[in-house]
């Protein structure tokens, strides 16, 4: 094994006393690697009047940590150094008492409990607020520039205090922090200054570490401080607990239920099994700080370097959004097994963040008798090495991950992928961020699903990040003190996702698979669908909880107030009127968009109208009451007509009258179509409104003659010009009603009299009842469809019933069991339309009303 004084005493203590500008532990392998070569993994150095070896070698790892861990332990100096700010623990003890103490903390690991989502989902919401409360955003939507990394820390110190003492330090909301219940005699504990304390605590212990043997020269007065400050945080709670003794517990129990449910605190768990305070507080302790700043360093750097590979973020984004969808407030969808296993590339970031920056560095064992390595010696360097009782080895992590010959010549990138290749890589003793074999990390797979649950969240809430640092690319820096040391800390701006909520509240069932295929076209997009009666129009079925988050609403008449859904943006009406909600005050007095259905009766009922005037064209009713009676009667046949060289003309030459248009052309008639304003180039003839594929006049050519205008002898002119089938197709306004009476039907009348047959698929009112039934009793027109009348129903006995030549159907002509198929059809294309930045289409002019 070679031997070489790398760092002398004063350049070691130097490394570890690190600030900013240098290199900290790196230093170790640098050195290695510049005075004595990138293929040497394992070497003696002489420090003073100690030897320290320091290996990279995966083989000696594993012979240390796993297979012949019996003749190794952690060293005297660590423990020592950590125990006097933590106590006696799983992590700051050796031999005998780690056994015990493994044996006491880590059946808690192993429970689901552990991995509580509901409490990492708080505090990300609050870790939110704060980027929110203390950013402002600039009109792009982009947060000023800001280092997220302490932001990270309060989380994680939020978190992992809840879940070890459950009550939380509530570093991001103080003014939020649930009150404590009074021990007479004990000041409640300062949650206001833990972290600042652990902080403080853990700087003494590292400088004095670094003094080594020699830290006895350093004055103890701070640490002495920041310990007592530690140890009377734990402690309260921990005399909380005794005092509530075993009866607390069961009381809980019996409250929650179900026993599974409650909510995990591991002071309550770890209390069950020892009541010796001195104990509870030092394993609490302990945990506490192996979970806290391990978390918050990882959860830094993964941001570090998804900010710098936005490749990486949005592949990621990407595969987040697809499966757990956009971001909405209540996170409900995100469940444990599923982060864990839905999307590898989460682990695989995951992964390569921990193999360029693992956040422990350095990890070390100390023989406990005259040993051997299995790898070291020889020329080579890969014959055995005897190592003596009490020597100290250094293992340096990161140094493991950055070795070409085990990684590749691209170890230095960040990329993911590689975790994904040949079937996903399996890896041994080289990558151990968690330790391996018999003191490995107890929280990893904790520590994993936070990581996963604050990166699908914050991918879910921002939809993009970049790195503010200048420049962007100075070294990797790793310090003992589990720190990013790069640079500035995590320098970045974050952009808001625009996302989407879309409820779909409709009185007819939508098929589940359309609502996936929709989260799946729009990622951002998160969609609901709960069912309604027909006609209901009442919002308070929807909670209040649900309205808050919803952008996009479609929906029959289920209009929420302005205050129960302020992030409303536009709603895709139901049906192809709107007359039920303009006088509803968000329709009236915000801007948000409606737009209507329209389009989406086009098929059937243009079917009925033709199929109506078909009927008196073939006396269809004549021979229907014939076969009633079983009576074989050829009588009408002379009176029989069709189609070919008839003038259809159309009164409101929208979606369903350009789709007659197109029927009766197809059978041979003349189209007369009337519109309010006149249409004098092909251009003023298009159509935007929706229409089936393939259906419709969207280009307006079937009619041979346009007429317009809106004043009664404008509209005479066009009834004076011979129509057979008048299909009364306008919208129903205060200028529409009774459009069509007793002067309309003289007009008509004036081309022939009994020549027209009058079709009614608008609204009842437009055509005047009284007058309608005295032209059809006079045989001023030949006969009347009406789908809708006034009043509607229509009373039994109403004289209209019996009217001469009259087919009356109760509002049905608009059915169609494809209807809510359409529907949903043009509720996707203002979806997409709407994400494009594109004019929305069928959009109601609010001061037309239509
Ligand atoms: C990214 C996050 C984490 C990393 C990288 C990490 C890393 C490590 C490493 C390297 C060790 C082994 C030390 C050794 O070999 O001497 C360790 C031990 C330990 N870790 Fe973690 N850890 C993380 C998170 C957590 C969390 C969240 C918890 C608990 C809530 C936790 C609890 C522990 C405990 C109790 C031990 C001591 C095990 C023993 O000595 O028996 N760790 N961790």
């Amino acid at each position: 094994m070679p031997t070489k004084g790398l760092f002398g005493f004063g350049r070691l203590i130097e490394s570890v006393l690190a600030t900013q500008s240098d290199s900290g532990p790196q230093y170790v392998v640098e050195a290695i690697d510049t005075e004595m070569g990138k293929d040497i993994h394992t070497v003696e150095v002489p420090i003073s009047d100690y030897r320290l070896i320091v290996t990279r070698d995966p083989a000696n790892v594993q012979a240390m940590l796993a297979t012949q861990s019996v003749n190794w332990d952690v060293g005297e100096h660590r423990t020592n150094s950590w125990r006097p700010l933590f106590g006696d623990g799983v992590f700051t003890s050796r031999g005998e008492a780690w056994k015990h103490s493994r044996a006491l903390v880590r059946p808690q690991f192993a429970r689901d409990q552990i991995n509580d989502l509901d409490l990492i989902e708080r505090h990300v919401q609050r870790l939110f607020s704060a980027i929110q409360r203390s950013h402002a955003v600039t009109e792009e939507g982009w947060t000023d520039e800001f280092d997220l990394q302490p932001l990270f820390y309060n989380m994680a110190l939020d978190i992992t205090t809840e879940l070890i003492y459950g009550y939380s330090a509530d570093s991001q909301h103080p003014e939020g922090r649930a009150e404590l219940p009074v021990i007479p005699g004990y000041d409640t504990p300062d949650r206001q200054n833990i972290g600042m304390h652990m902080d403080a605590g853990k700087a003494c212990v590292e400088t004095r570490g670094a003094l080594w043997k020699y830290r006895w020269l350093l004055p103890t007065k701070k640490l002495n401080e920041h310990c007592a400050a530690v140890h009377k945080y734990a402690e309260w709670f921990v005399r909380l607990r005794l005092q509530r003794g075993e009866k607390y517990l069961e009381r809980l129990e019996s409250e929650s239920g179900d026993v599974s449910k409650k909510r995990y605190v591991l002071l309550d768990e770890l209390a069950k099994v020892t009541q010796d305070a001195v104990e509870l507080r030092s394993q609490t302790l302990n945990i506490l700080t192996a979970g806290r700043d391990t978390t918050a360093a990882l959860m830094g750097w993964i941001f570090y370097f998804l900010s710098r590979h936005q490749g990486v973020f949005d592949k990621l984004r990407e595969q987040i959004l697809a499966h757990f969808g956009s971001y909405a407030a209540d996170a409900r969808n995100i469940e444990f097994k599923d982060l864990r296993d839905s999307i590898p590339y989460i682990t695989s970031v995951i992964n390569e963040t921990l193999r360029m920056a693992p956040v422990i560095p350095l990890n070390e064992r100390v023989a406990l008798r005259d040993t051997v390595l299995p790898r070291g010696g020889g020329y080579h360097g890969d014959e055995p090495i005897l190592v003596p009782k009490g020597r100290q080895v250094l293992i340096p992590t990161y140094a493991m991950t950055r070795r070409q010959d085990l990684w590749g010549r691209d170890v230095e990138v960040f990329r993911p992928e590689r975790w994904d290749e040949d079937g996903g890589r399996k890896f041994g003793f080289e990558f151990i961020p968690f330790g391996g074999g018999a003191r490995q990390c107890l929280g990893q797979q904790f520590a994993r699903t936070k990581a996963a649950y604050v990166i699908v969240r914050f991918l879910q809430k921002y939809d993009k990040i970049e790195c503010t640092q200048v420049p962007p690319d100075t070294p990797l820096r790793f310090h003992h003190t589990i720190e990013n040391r790069s640079g500035s800390g995590v320098q970045v701006t974050l952009h808001e996702a625009g996302n989407h909520k879309l409820l779909i509240v409709t009185p007819f069932d939508v098929p589940n698979s359309f609502v996936d295929s929709l989260r799946h076209q729009f990622p951002d997009l998160d969609a609901e669908h709960r069912r309604s009666e027909w006609g209901s129009i009442t919002p308070t079925f929807i909670p209040d909880d649900v309205w808050k988050d919803v952008t996009v609403l479609m929906t029959f008449g289920t209009i929420p107030t302005v205050e129960q859904a302020p992030k409303l943006q536009f709603v895709q009406l139901v049906s192809a009127g709107a007359n039920h909600v303009l006088d509803k005050p968000l329709f009236k007095d915000t801007g948000v968009k409606f737009c209507t259905a329209n389009g989406v009766h086009g098929p059937q009922i243009s079917e009925w109208i033709i199929g109506t005037y078909l009927s008196f064209l073939h006396s269809f009713p004549y021979y229907l009451d014939n076969q009633k009676q079983a009576t074989w009667n050829r009588g009408a046949h002379h009176l029989i007509e069709d189609s070919p060289d008839k003038v259809v003309g159309i009164l409101g030459y929208g979606a369903i009258g350009r789709q007659t248009a197109r029927v009766a052309t197809a059978m041979g008639m003349t189209v007369h179509a009337f519109t309010l304003h006149p249409r004098p180039t092909p251009e003023s003839r298009h159509d935007d409104s929706w229409a089936p594929a393939g259906l419709g006049d969207p280009e307006g050519v079937f009619p041979s003659k346009w007429f317009s205008g809106s004043s009664q002898e404008d509209l005479h002119t066009f009834l004076k010009s011979g129509l057979d089938l008048l299909v009364v197709a306008t919208p129903l306004t205060d200028n529409t009603k009774s459009l069509i009476g007793a002067a309309e039907f003289e007009a008509l009348a004036s081309a022939g009299k009994g020549r027209t047959i009058v079709s009614n698929i608008a609204r009842g009112p437009v055509v005047n009842t009284d007058e309608i039934i005295a032209a059809l009793d006079q045989g001023l027109i030949r006969g009347a469809a009406l789908d809708v009348t006034d009043p509607e129903p229509l009373p039994e006995g109403h004289p209209l019933w019996s009217a001469k030549n009259v087919i009356i159907t109760p509002h049905v002509s608009g059915a169609s069991t494809r209807y809510a198929e359409r529907a949903l059809e043009i509720l996707r294309t203002n979806l997409e339309r709407y994400s494009e930045g594109r004019n929305l289409v069928n959009k109601i002019k609010k001061k037309r009303g239509y």
